[in-house]
């Protein structure tokens, strides 16, 4: 594998904002490096078990994921989720590639027995596959769920925000948080431009940040430590404006 590898993570919140995701596939077509795509779909999860009657639980922010549940979850993150994106990649004249996290040659196992199958990225069993690396070498684009396996067949729920972050390490790939705001704001809803560990840590003992960023900027800190690069969190825009969002750095 040669050249900039750029694994950008779409978040569910998206995927019902068809103009965004045009214009995100779009500018996508133009890039000239290879581009990995991870993406979440908890909101579509959420209105599939609702629609069964079925209860979420969410732990600091996991969706505890039942063996029962699994068809549901995997059936809207790996099949809908990832399915959807794909009509809109091929609309763009992209050649898409649906995978699950397994076939890039990431291993997944249990985060806790009490989160049913929530899973985490096992980096110590993870190694790029070839298959990976051929989509890589022949700029076709990958477009990954965030449901894993591990070596004996079980399948996970791994959160998008961690999945999309162990993804970059292992390919030690350029990472972008795509998400449905412009980065993350300060107390006065201003857009950061720059983030650093002391002051996200700050801001999130004030309650400025929250939720699902506060899930993603903790994935971006731990990146942009292991790989010593800077991550980004943006909108939709980030392709044809490069310097919007807000930069994290260690
Ligand atoms: N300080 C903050 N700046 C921006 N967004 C924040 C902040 N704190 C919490 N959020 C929330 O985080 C959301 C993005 O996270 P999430 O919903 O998990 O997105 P995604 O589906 O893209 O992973 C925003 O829509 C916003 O409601
Ligand atoms: C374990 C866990 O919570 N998994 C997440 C996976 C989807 C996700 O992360 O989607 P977003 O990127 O849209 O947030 C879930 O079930 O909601």
């Amino acid at each position: 594998m040669s050249g900039v590898v750029e694994v950008i993570k779409i978040g569910g919140s998206l995927l019902a904002q068809p103009a965004q995701l045009r214009a995100l596939f779009a500018g996508l077509a133009q890039q000239q490096h290879s581009t990995v795509i991870v993406h979440g779909g908890g909101a579509a999860v959420d209105n599939w078990l609702a629609g069964m009657g079925l209860q979420t639980e969410k732990r600091d922010g996991l969706r505890v994921s039942h063996e029962q549940q699994m068809p549901l979850i995997v059936g809207a993150l790996a099949g809908y989720a990832n399915k959807q994106l794909m009509s809109y990649a091929i609309e763009a004249g992209l050649q898409p590639t649906g995978l699950s996290l397994w076939e890039t040659g990431m291993r997944c196992k249990a985060l806790s027995s009490e989160l049913g199958q929530v899973g985490i990225c096992d980096e110590e069993q993870s190694q790029v596959s070839e298959w990976m690396n051929w989509l890589l070498e022949h700029s076709h684009l990958s477009i990954i769920s965030c449901i894993g396996f591990d070596a004996n067949g079980g399948w996970y729920n791994v959160n998008a925000d961690n999945a999309a972050a162990a993804l970059a390490q292992m390919l030690k790939a350029k990472l972008t948080f795509v998400t449905d705001v412009d980065g993350v704001y300060d107390q006065q809803q201003q857009l950061i431009p720059q983030l650093d560990s002391a002051r996200y840590r700050h801001l999130c003992q004030q309650g400025v940040i929250s939720g699902g960023m506060k899930v993603k900027v903790d994935s971006a800190l731990a990146t942009a430590r292991q790989l010593r690069r800077s991550v980004r969190i943006c909108g939709c825009a980030c392709l044809t404006r490069p310097e919007s969002g807000t930069t994290i750095v260690d």
